[in-house]
């Protein structure tokens, strides 16, 4: 569905992503894991388009997204800081972003209802509390149905009830078969939303497999411990290649 085809990010000195290489498959769920600056949000963004690589090509439906835009209306995107005009009111941005979109009809409101927006539609953006925020950026990328999903630390910031409410609906969303890629240092949230995991780290994907595959490798129940378990094999075995 979506394909990575050696991927640089040059920021000046910086190589933000070296020579990535992803299938992102039709169906699956992919927890992208790294530490911070490992470049997480600049591969997200260069998938969306916001990011223009240095080298490579991506496809998305087998078609390059150079100099494309349509097909982002297939993506629901959640920032990891969502940036509104200020002086909108979360009803004004949620019409908005439907008149743009030109279907005001089949919209999925779940979470604007589950999040209690309606009852906030004359609150201005620049009123709301950071995790109100987060849930606005939440409602207006599950709200156009569209079959990929991609979040970027989406629990970040949210109360625990949020949380359970987003997660839940993340996982109906998986349950319909959609395509998923999700951030997050949370590695216990991830747990229960995927079943890939790509592992970034100084622009370079390290692991990419499914997460039983790493469990079983490692012989670890929860994400966090085998992440953390194939970490030391790796340190283990560049000592011992030095
Ligand atoms: N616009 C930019 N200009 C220059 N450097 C950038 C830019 N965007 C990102 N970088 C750098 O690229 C590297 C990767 O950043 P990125 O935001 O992709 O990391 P990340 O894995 O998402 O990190 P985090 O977990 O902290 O969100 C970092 O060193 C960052 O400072």
């Amino acid at each position: 569905m979506i394909l990575l085809n050696n991927i640089t990010k040059q920021f000046g000195k910086l190589r933000a992503l070296d020579e990535v290489n992803l299938d992102i498959s039709l169906g699956k769920s992919y927890a992208l894991l790294g530490p911070n600056g490992s470049g997480k949000t600049t591969l997200i963004k260069s998938i969306l388009g916001l990011v223009v690589p240095t080298s490579g090509t991506i496809l998305f439906d087998g078609k390059s997204i150079a100099n494309e835009c349509d097909y982002r209306a297939r993506i629901g995107y959640m920032p990891q800081i969502g940036h509104f005009p200020q002086n909108m009111k979360i009803g004004q941005l949620i019409d908005m972003m439907k008149n743009i979109r030109g279907e005001a009809i089949d919209i999925d409101d779940d979470l604007i209802r589950d999040f209690k927006l309606y009852s906030m539609y004359d609150k201005p953006m620049h009123a709301l509390s950071g995790g109100t925020r987060q849930k606005v950026s939440a409602a207006l990328a599950f709200m156009f149905k569209a079959p990929v999903l991609i979040l970027d630390e989406p629990t970040a910031g949210l109360d625990p009830l949020s949380v359970e409410i987003l997660k839940e609906k993340i996982c109906a969303e998986r349950g319909i078969g959609k395509v998923l890629l999700i951030t997050s240092h949370i590695l216990s949230d991830l747990d229960d939303l995927a079943g890939e995991v790509i592992y970034i780290q100084d622009g370079k994907v390290q692991y990419n497999d499914s997460i039983q595959s790493l469990k079983t490798d490692t012989r670890e129940k929860r994400l966090g411990k085998a992440i953390a378990s194939w970490l030391e094999q790796q340190q283990f075995i560049s000592n011992v290649t030095k």
